[in-house]
């Protein structure tokens, strides 16, 4: 597949290497623009044999399916960039959080097939969590191409507009916030004496097995939980200080914190 890339940030890169590993695009049938002072992001994708170009319009023109992957801010910059070469042929999907399908179709011309993504960074390993919503224009076959695209690097799921800014705190920063507890987890084991590798490979790998137990056995979490903690144990130590702490409740608004941001970006744009 023949793919386009406006933005070379870090998303872009874990989606561009994920989607090859996952073997529906090769490195020298992407064609990516980035700010020309971003050598950084050039190189790397330059390294896996892509066509850099400064020009979005040229993006477009040269890719049917195109990842506009800048930041929110940046968005109607591109928009004006590439409105007059975007056709019928061009399939848009984008990945910027809190910029809505209307804000999308607004900066561009009708009938613009525009596709609203929100993946995450785990796509990488193909592991990533995907849902997108369907722009007005956007066809079946449109929304196939998505489920693709994205399902080829993780679990890719249709969902409506209204869900898109929880999601995009959960998924979307969800593994910031993971990578935080893997640290934390790992610097407790570390003041109790382990070596820091040990803790980030047995942390991480706890993460990965605790995650597959939800999805694969279809348990409840609580259910999961309590078959781990042993009377008068040590898991009832440990989650007793976790509480204390309020570990739910920070959790909670952290998710209620990314989503007001999400809500505040698209009133701005
Ligand atoms: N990172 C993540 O985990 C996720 C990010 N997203 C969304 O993806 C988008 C990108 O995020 P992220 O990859 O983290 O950000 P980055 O800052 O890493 O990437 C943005 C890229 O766009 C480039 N850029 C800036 N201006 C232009 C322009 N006019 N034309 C073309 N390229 C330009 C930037 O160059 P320069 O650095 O020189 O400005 C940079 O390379 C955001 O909208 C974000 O909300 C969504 C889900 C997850
Ligand atoms: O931090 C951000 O704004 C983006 C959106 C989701 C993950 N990164």
């Amino acid at each position: 597949m023949n793919l386009g890339f406006i933005g070379a940030g870090k998303l872009a890169h874990a989606l561009a290497k994920g989607f090859i590993a996952a073997g529906l695009t090769k490195g020298n049938l992407l064609t990516v623009s980035c700010a020309p002072e971003d050598t950084l992001s050039a190189e790397t994708f330059k390294q896996l044999g892509a066509t850099i170009n400064y020009d979005n319009k040229e993006i477009i023109k040269k890719s049917e399916v195109t990842i506009i992957a800048v930041k929110p801010d940046v968005i109607p910059q591109v928009l004006t960039d590439i409105k007059d070469v975007v056709t019928k042929k061009n399939l848009l999907l984008s990945v910027a959080m809190g910029v809505t399908i209307k804000q999308l179709e607004q900066g561009l011309p009708g009938n613009s097939r525009v596709i609203r993504v929100m993946p995450n960074t785990p796509a990488l390993v193909r592991e990533g969590a995907t849902v997108y919503v369907s722009g007005t224009h956007a066809t079946e076959q449109d929304c196939d191409l998505t489920k693709q695209l994205f399902g080829s690097v993780g679990i890719c799921e249709r969902v409506n507009e209204y869900i898109l800014d929880p999601v995009t705190a959960l998924s979307g920063s969800g593994p910031a916030f993971i990578y935080t507890v893997i640290e934390a987890l790992s610097d407790g084991a570390v003041r109790m004496g382990m070596a820091r590798d040990l803790a980030y490979k047995l942390a991480a790998q706890t993460v990965v097995g605790a995650g597959k137990m939800v999805l694969n056995t279809q348990t409840h979490p609580g259910v999961l939980k309590d078959n781990v903690t042993s009377p008068a144990g040590s898991t009832c130590e440990g989650l007793h200080h976790l509480e204390e702490n309020g570990v739910r409740s920070a959790f909670i608004k952290a998710i209620e914190g990314a989503t007001k941001k999400c809500r505040e970006t698209a009133k701005k744009q």
